[in-house]
């Protein structure tokens, strides 16, 4: 898969192949101010859990070079405060925005006194090693979770976990790219996840690109692909996992796994720790994304639902733990029960 999210020190930009237009139009969406970033964000230019956290490390650096151009003296720390704050609200589900602006932002507060000037500095670095650091842990998540599957699988995937949702490479399509890449025969079938279809535009674009064999399902034939005994594991990436393995994943993830459980296929989560939210108790507490009723009642263009008449648009739900047969992280698999494994993995260093 090409590189989705690009800093370019020419344009002095950030450049997102703009997923909106996939697998149609190569086309690029420019960001040089934190509002384009945010715009980006809402409007589905860029998405996916860690990518959005990647992009949010470089909407600091670019909020931080803006600041300095509209205000003096020690005003701009106060415009910056209230940039970062709107880039955090851009997408509530997905927790690694907040973790990347969190990690943006303890590198400033350890030098409070910090000119605007180097902190553009610290912060393009930052946001270029968080970038690399992604790719680096989807690789290793890859690895471990490619073990578990059997020499030869066919694996069931909702949305698009992949190179397109994270920094590059992706989390559970990182981890049938490492399957393939370890010699096994992997097939994926993509759930074609409605209402912005990430399965069949993205997942099924990132996967025939590399020449992984795909099918794309409807939302609805996940059930009977399941009871049928065509799958042999599903693999889902998550949007945030509570600190008991409650996970928030794209709406839909938790009638897959339902079924999974009710046929004995074995369900995982590929997520990096930085998706892990231990701040929030449970499932109960991640707020779930509503996103506009227009991507449900509209469909290629065209309304379909009849006017007056409204839509439900949840972005994600929750899958309960006792539903999840393994969490992979850049650590290993984690186990049940998840509120230890979890703490456990936090204390553990690599
Ligand atoms: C590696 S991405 C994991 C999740 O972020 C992904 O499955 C998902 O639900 C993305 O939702 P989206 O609304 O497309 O941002």
């Amino acid at each position: 898969m090409k590189r989705h999210i690009r800093f370019s020190d020419d344009e002095n930009a950030l450049l997102l192949l703009d997923q909106r237009f996939l697998p149609l139009q190569e086309k690029w969406f420019v960001c040089r101010t934190v509002e384009d970033v945010i715009t980006a964000l809402k409007e589905m230019v860029v998405r996916g859990a860690p990518a959005i956290g990647v992009c949010a490390a470089y909407g600091c650096f670019l909020g931080a070079r803006q600041v300095a151009e509209l205000t003096s003296n020690g005003d701009w720390r106060v415009e910056l405060d209230r940039l970062l704050e709107r880039l955090e609200d851009a997408r509530p589900t997905a927790v690694n925005l907040r973790w990347a602006i969190r990690r943006m932002r303890a590198a400033q507060e350890a030098d409070p006194e910090m000119a605007n000037e180097e902190l553009q500095w610290v912060w393009l670095k930052m946001a270029k090693d968080i970038h690399a650091e992604d790719i680096r842990i989807n690789k290793l998540i890859g690895g471990h979770g490619a073990a578990v599957l059997p020499e030869t699988a066919t694996v069931m995937t909702h949305c698009n976990a992949g190179a397109l949702a994270t920094g590059g490479y992706g989390t559970a399509l990182g981890v049938v790219r490492a399957g393939v890449g370890q010699g096994k025969t992997i097939r994926v079938i993509a759930n074609e996840t409605r209402p912005f279809l990430q399965g069949a535009r993205l997942t099924a674009f990132e996967l025939a690109w590399d020449d992984i064999p795909v099918q794309v399902a409807c939302d609805n034939a996940a059930a009977l692909l399941l009871a049928q005994g065509k799958i042999d594991a599903v693999v889902v990436g998550a949007d945030r996992i509570a600190a008991n393995g409650d996970i928030a994943n794209k709406i839909g993830t938790y009638g897959v796994a339902l079924a999974a459980r009710e046929h004995g296929v074995p369900f995982y989560v590929a997520a990096p720790l930085s998706t892990i939210d231990r701040e929030c108790p449970s499932g109960a507490q991640i707020p779930i994304e509503e996103r506009p009723q227009q991507e449900v009642a509209r469909y290629g263009g065209q309304q379909i639902v009849p006017e007056g008449v409204s839509t439900l648009n949840f972005a994600f739900d929750i899958t309960p733990a006792s539903f999840v047969t393994g969490i992979v992280t850049e650590r290993g698999i984690l186990n049940p029960p998840f509120a230890q494994s979890i703490a456990d993995a936090f204390s553990s260093t690599v």
